[in-house]
């Protein structure tokens, strides 16, 4: 019988608080289609205010966000987006961006810090030249955090560096930012000067923000007003729309403060499984609330039977691969919740090893 329940899944598995409850019931709401609901305009003020853009556009995902996002900046037929080939946008988002958008992605590679080296980026521009044969580069996407590296974080220099670099070649640039605030603790820089050089940014309060549904993209009033028109063409354009973006305003105000302490438990969490026999954790790329780890070979489990242990004591984490694992911190998630997670790997390993006899 499972006492406890740590679930490690995502940071997109936490619950509403309470306060986000409350919010949501007594909320000031208004057909958001025929007008503007005064909760969800106030949300979007307040984001495009503290990403330091001009409009926001509150959207049902951060895949929404991204998809929306893309298709605004290539809104012509034949257009091309360099993103990196670890990218949520190429690898989680089904092609949207090519089955819905006709974009074409040019993948570059991922570096496992999440950058991409901006000689290959610029090496994967179109020639203007070649436009009988080639489609025409319009976006350049970058992810902060960098989720599939491991939540590491693109520095403000960085991110300025691909900005020239689009400017230069009369691109844009959008940041998948689902994770835009832990990059901003982990860094101690501020979001507004992480995304600086960005002319669009998806911003998730649905994930280490807490908030139980939605995204908000922000960028100049003319990019938000063509967002706005696309959304609906999506199906997105949503009404009493203030009753969710109560919720995710509490996110907002209440949990960026608590990321700090989710990247402690991370690292914490990290050392402990590196310190398991049979598992292998690169701590020093733990920099916010996302760890990868890996069965060493030969060790006589598989992530899927290790999974299935865990999961017998109420312990949830990701599947990556035979034998790669993902856990992902969240404000939900104590530091109890953590030496018992650890005590459970080192139950789930001790047993196996046991079976086998080492
Ligand atoms: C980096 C990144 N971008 C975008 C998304 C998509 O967000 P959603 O699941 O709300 O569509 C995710 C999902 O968690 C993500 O990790
Ligand atoms: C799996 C992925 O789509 C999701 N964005 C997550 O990080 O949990």
């Amino acid at each position: 019988m499972v006492t406890k329940s740590v679930d490690l899944r995502s940071d997109t598995v936490t619950k509403p608080t309470e306060a986000m409850r409350a919010a949501m019931a007594t909320a000031e709401v208004d057909d958001d289609v025929l007008g503007a609901d005064p909760t969800a305009a106030r949300l979007e003020s307040e984001v495009a205010k503290i990403m330091g853009k001009e409009a926001g556009l509150f959207v049902a995902s951060g895949t929404m966000g991204n998809l929306i996002s893309v298709l605004v900046h290539c809104d012509i037929r034949g257009s091309e987006v360099i993103l990196g080939d670890n990218c949520h946008i190429h690898i989680y988002e089904n092609g949207g961006i090519s089955t819905i958008g006709g974009v074409h992605p040019r993948p570059v590679k991922n570096n496992d810090d999440g950058t991409m080296d901006i000689g290959l980026i610029e090496a994967a521009i179109r020639d203007p030249r070649g436009e009988i044969v080639y489609p025409t580069t319009r976006l350049i996407c970058l992810e902060n955090s960098h989720a599939n590296t491991g939540g590491r974080c693109l520095s403000a220099e960085y991110t300025d560096k691909v900005g020239e670099l689009a400017k230069k070649h009369g691109l844009k640039l959008h940041i998948d930012g689902a994770r835009i605030f832990n990059a901003s603790v982990a860094l101690g820089v501020p979001v507004n000067r992480l995304v600086q050089a960005a002319d669009s940014v998806s911003v998730c309060l649905s994930k280490g923000l807490g908030a139980p549904v939605g995204s908000v993209i922000v960028g100049s009033k003319s990019f938000i007003s063509k967002a706005r028109r696309l959304r609906k063409t999506l199906g997105g354009g949503m009404r009493q729309l203030g009753f969710i973006c109560a919720a995710a305003f509490v996110a907002l105000k209440e949990n960026v403060a608590k990321l700090e302490g989710d990247h402690k438990k991370a690292k914490v969490l990290a050392e402990g499984l590196n310190q398991i026999k049979g598992l292998r954790v690169n701590v020093a790329a733990v920099e916010t609330n996302i760890i990868f780890f890996d069965i060493v070979e030969g060790s006589k489990i598989t992530a899927e039977k290790l999974y299935k242990k865990l999961e017998e004591h109420g312990v949830l984490v990701m599947l990556e691969g035979p034998l790669r694992m993902r856990i992902v911190l969240h404000h939900q998630i104590s530091s109890s919740d953590v030496l018992y997670t650890l005590s459970c790997f080192q139950q789930a390993l001790i047993g196996v090893q046991e079976e086998n006899g080492n």
